[in-house]
């Protein structure tokens, strides 16, 4: 059989070189004339999959080794008889990772206590839920915005979305792109909204792009200045707007999610996927991810709570370089091109949960924290 494959899908040739010839092609470039004679394509999340590439090919499996799937027209791969599979939860920790990262940063910079704030969460699925999980279990109080959950499950642990706004110091998006329907999410975050965010607010967006009138964003900050924008997704990418860029205390070119076990795991679910559908048998997720170069970290000293994280944090992940390289390469390469330079060669990123934190003296009564915000700890 013959796959197309996005050329940034990390273990290609493990994943997908057992069920046949892979041809691999830039994610923005692939077209309909690529996939003529191909049997399955295997996507990320810059390649739309529309009708009319599906009709005039051959293709029986689509799949796309990430967590949004707004850039597929599920409807005519049903409608053509083709299987469709994604990797739901498979970046979700790298995502959380990103926002300890980021809102530890700027406690930093800006001499708050995250443990004195409250976060909400818009948008409470796989990567706002163990977002939750995590800042509930390191005592950090929350509040979740979900409507789609609330009317499924009840209301009792959801708001609406101006409580939210109205009660919460940092706002957090993990909302897909939905564009009509009951739950529209395109500009949820609109002029309106914006502008009734508290001064001193902190706003996140690691959900998609057009969650957040980028232009009304970009009045606020410029305007009063009053508010912080961490911004990893954008409207209209790779061509980002200058300006937002320059504002946002934290930019990165939509990389939240890209952990290397993040992106190994959306390689595996689709390779699982694609197995399944031609009853083949499926690799073990072990043998694609190796130990992390980073793997152990002790601590002995009496630290304050914030500074201990920060310190665990920065030895797997620190978002601040992801920051400086989105202005490095955009201004030396230009927008579209330095966006997705710095995408396609982003460096190796483990999570948290791959660090063991030693914990002795002092620090050990930092291991619940420690452990809360996911790292593994072991301790005297
Ligand atoms: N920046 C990144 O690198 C990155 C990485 C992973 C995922 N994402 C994006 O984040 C989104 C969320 O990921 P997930 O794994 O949590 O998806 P998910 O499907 O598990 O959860 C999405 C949640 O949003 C809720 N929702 C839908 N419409 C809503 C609305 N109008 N208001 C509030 N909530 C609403 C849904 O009910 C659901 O609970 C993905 O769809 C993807 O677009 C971005
Ligand atoms: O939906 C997702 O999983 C994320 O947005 C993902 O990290 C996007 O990465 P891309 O497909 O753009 O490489």
């Amino acid at each position: 059989m013959k796959i197309v494959m996005d050329a940034n899908i990390p273990a290609a040739q493990e994943c997908f070189g057992c069920f046949g010839e892979v041809v691999r092609l830039p994610g923005r470039e692939i077209t309909a004339t690529d996939i003529t004679d191909a049997d399955a394509l295997i996507v990320r999340s810059v390649t739309p999959v529309t009708a009319t590439m599906v009709s005039g090919s051959r293709l029986t499996f689509v799949g796309s080794c990430t967590i949004g799937t707004d850039h597929v027209d599920q409807m005519a791969l049903t409608e053509h008889g083709v299987t469709f599979a994604s990797a739901p939860g498979c970046n979700a920790e790298a995502v959380v990772d990103y926002v300890l990262s980021s809102l530890l940063s700027l406690a930093e910079r800006d001499q708050w206590q995250l443990s004195e704030r409250r976060v909400g969460i818009v948008g409470v699925g796989n990567v706002g839920g163990r977002l939750q999980e995590r800042l509930r279990a390191m005592g950090v109080a929350t509040l979740a915005c979900d409507p789609p959950r609330a009317a499924a499950e009840g209301d009792k642990e959801f708001v609406d979305l101006d409580t939210l706004i109205e009660q919460c110091d940092v706002i957090c998006l993990h909302t897909p792109a939905v564009q009509g329907g009951k739950y529209p999410t395109h500009h949820l975050l609109d002029a309106r909204r914006i502008e009734e965010l508290k001064p001193g607010c902190v706003v996140l967006n690691a959900g998609r792009g057009d969650c957040i009138d980028g232009l009304a964003l970009r009045v606020r900050l410029a305007g009063k200045g009053d508010i912080t924008a961490v911004l990893d997704v954008w409207e209209h990418e790779p061509r980002i707007d200058v300006g937002l860029r320059d504002l946002a205390a934290i930019a990165t070119p939509h990389i939240a999610g890209y952990s290397l076990d993040g992106k190994l795991r959306g390689s595996w679910q689709v390779h699982a996927a694609l197995a399944r559908h031609l009853d083949r048998s499926v690799l073990a997720l072990e043998e694609l991810l190796p130990p992390p170069a980073v793997a152990e970290l002790n601590l002995q000293q009496a630290l304050a709570p914030e500074d201990a994280l920060r310190l665990c944090a920065r030895a797997v992940y620190d978002v601040r370089r992801d920051h400086d390289r989105l202005h490095w390469y955009t201004r030396h390469q230009g927008i579209e091109a330095g966006f997705d330079h710095c995408r396609a060669h982003y460096p190796l990123r483990r999570e948290f949960s791959t660090l063991t934190v030693g914990l002795y003296g002092e620090a050990s009564q930092l291991k619940g924290l420690i452990q809360a915000a996911g790292f593994q700890t072991v301790a005297e």
